[in-house]
């Protein structure tokens, strides 16, 4: 049987290639992305994941027993420490994170996080991780992607090597393939046909989010 990941990703599959091919994205294998716009995203992508894992968190309460408020509880800490490579990058460009923290948020930062907050608290945990899959599958599945095809990773000369070999790495590919595992263990539990529509709508939306979130970066949109 399909996982129902795969089953969101089909049906989704227009706005998931959008997010997953983004001209950023490409910049980012290739190199070619401008610095600034790599400097705007990681700004706002640190505060980001601080909204993120209060997302994340919505799940230790909405944990329908203590394995699954464990798992939650991990996948906050996860986050968390994920900001330790923005404030590695921050930092040799000066900036530290009172003044990462200080930085107003974007427009495309409030909109995503704000949904999966809501996603999460309006509804159950299948809802909420449905809501969060988009993130860590999908950088995974670009990390990987763009490993494999960068040139020049090997030598340091490649400019983004640090934030590829992050999310191409095996720390954050256990983090994904956990996620993975938690949606299919609550769709066994929870999943219905007939909410299925609405957990698409919910994924569906949070990978569009995702995609403005590159374009913010790309244009410097404030
Ligand atoms: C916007 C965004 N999506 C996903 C991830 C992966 O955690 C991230 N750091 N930022």
């Amino acid at each position: 049987m399909t996982s129902l990941f795969d089953r969101l990703k089909r049906d989704a599959a227009p706005e998931w290639a959008a997010y997953v091919e983004h001209p950023f994205v490409r910049g980012l294998g290739d190199g070619s992305l401008p610095a600034e716009s790599f400097r705007h995203y990681l700004v706002q992508d640190y505060l980001f994941l601080i909204e993120f894992a209060r997302a994340y968190a919505i799940g230790v309460y909405k944990a329908p027993n203590l394995m699954e408020m464990r798992k939650a509880a991990a996948g906050v800490e996860a986050i968390l420490a994920e900001t330790n490579l923005h404030l590695t990058l921050c930092a040799g460009w000066g900036l530290d994170a009172a003044a990462i923290e200080a930085a107003p948020a974007a427009r495309a930062t409030i909109a995503y996080t704000r949904f999966v907050q809501e996603a999460g608290l309006r509804g159950d945990l299948l809802d909420l991780v449905v809501g969060l899959s988009p993130c860590v599958v999908g950088y995974a599945e670009i990390g990987t992607a763009l490993a494999s095809r960068a040139p020049r990773l090997a030598d340091d000369n490649h400019p983004y090597a640090a934030w590829i070999r992050e999310y191409a790495g095996e720390a954050y590919q256990a983090i994904a393939a956990e996620s993975l595992d938690q949606i299919e263990r609550l769709a066994r539990d929870y999943l219905t046909e007939a909410r299925y529509p609405r957990l698409l709508e919910i994924f569906r939306q949070a990978v569009r989010l995702e995609a403005e979130f590159w374009q913010m970066g790309l244009t410097l949109a404030d």
